[in-house]
């Protein structure tokens, strides 16, 4: 298969690398995946990661096994293996579709390599036009606030809320961006307070927990976060901590901006109580984990309540930020969510 090479994936010599997102920003360290096993342990420990990723990094490595020589029930049931690694993220599953049809065809092999490489040319594209979109919404000498990491380390180009951000920035209308750490996990203390700096974006980093005074002091004009999946009412899952915030915005009178593709649309789901939320381990809730090791505070006996993600209802979201155009409430109220979106 042809080199490539993004933000945090690449191949080299018909291999896929990784960057490993555990290890930033201490460290750049790229993890080799030679087959399912090694991607599926570097998707659940979240050293790969966001929505878009994770999908393109299966198909990617579904492509280049096939490539190996790998036959069509191996690959099968390698495409289910992956397919399970993480259960919210609608991206995964519907790349892992596309990566299926490639796989039923008499060219698979040179079928599938063609569709994971348009997968990814595709999110590069996806990602500029929510971009162009989004930009066209920040205001003049704004403060914006994010949640989670949504940028170039979670998609194969710009990101979603982060390519936003990062347009609006290059169009001077970014006065600052609040990043929330993300607790427990810390993608925002870790990844995008490291990436908005590489970005030459202003950034001042906050606890989860400082959000609602400062909206309060009026020192938030906007909250911007991605997605893992809109139902088919509008509803959104995302990163654990993006429900607080749309509540907090809602009764501070702040928009909330939703961004992500298509891709993480899923009319197949009815509602947000119908997305499936993953739960995950209680150390990451009892302690922390980074370059200095592993540290617990808890008692080793509390039990622990750990979703990866809430669930956004439609009614507290100002506008849906998607490639193929800004869905607005009343949109989603008349159903547009219902039916398949296209780019
Ligand atoms: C463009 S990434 C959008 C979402 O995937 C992101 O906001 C998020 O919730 C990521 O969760 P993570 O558990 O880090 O994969």
């Amino acid at each position: 298969m042809q080199s490539l090479n993004t933000t945090s994936l690449k191949i080299v010599n018909n291999q896929l690398w990784i960057l490993d997102q555990q290890a930033l920003p201490q460290e750049t360290r790229w993890c080799l995946c030679p087959d399912v096993a090694t991607l599926v342990d570097h998707i659940q420990a979240l050293r790969v990661r966001g929505a878009p990723l994770i999908g393109l990094s299966a198909s990617l490595l579904l492509a280049l096994l096939a490539e190996q020589g790998m036959a069509r029930e191996p690959l099968t049931l390698a495409l289910h293996t992956l397919r399970a690694a993480r259960p919210t993220a609608v991206n995964l599953m519907n790349n892992l579709d596309r990566m299926q049809q490639a796989l039923d065809m008499t060219d698979y092999r040179r079928a599938m390599a063609d569709e994971a490489l348009r997968l990814v040319e595709e999110d590069r594209a996806l990602c500029e036009r929510i971009a162009v979109q989004g930009a066209e919404l920040v205001k003049p000498g704004s403060r914006l606030l994010t949640h989670c990491n949504t940028g170039g380390l979670a998609t194969a180009g710009i990101g979603t809320a982060i390519g936003v951000l990062l347009r609006a920035h290059q169009q001077g209308k970014v006065a600052q961006v609040w990043v929330d750490e993300t607790r427990p996990l810390l993608q925002g203390g870790r990844l995008t307070a490291w990436e908005l700096g590489e970005l030459g974006i202003p950034r001042r980093l906050i606890c989860d927990s400082m959000a609602a005074s400062l909206m309060a002091q009026g020192q938030v004009d906007a909250v911007w976060v991605g997605a893992d999946r809109i139902a088919a009412n509008g509803d959104v899952a995302n990163k654990i901590g993006t429900y607080s915030l749309a509540v907090l915005a809602h009764y501070h009178h702040i928009p909330f901006y939703v961004a992500a593709p298509h891709t993480t649309h899923d009319p197949h789901c009815p509602n947000g109580a119908a997305i499936p939320i993953e739960q995950r381990a209680a150390a990451e809730v009892t302690g922390a984990a980074g370059s200095f090791g592993h540290c617990q505070w808890a008692p080793d006996d509390v039990p622990v309540y750990n979703p990866a993600f809430d669930v956004t209802p439609a009614a507290l979201i100002s506008g849906w930020v998607l490639d193929c155009g800004v869905i607005t409430p009343q949109q989603a109220k008349d159903g547009i969510f219902q039916r398949p979106l296209s780019a």
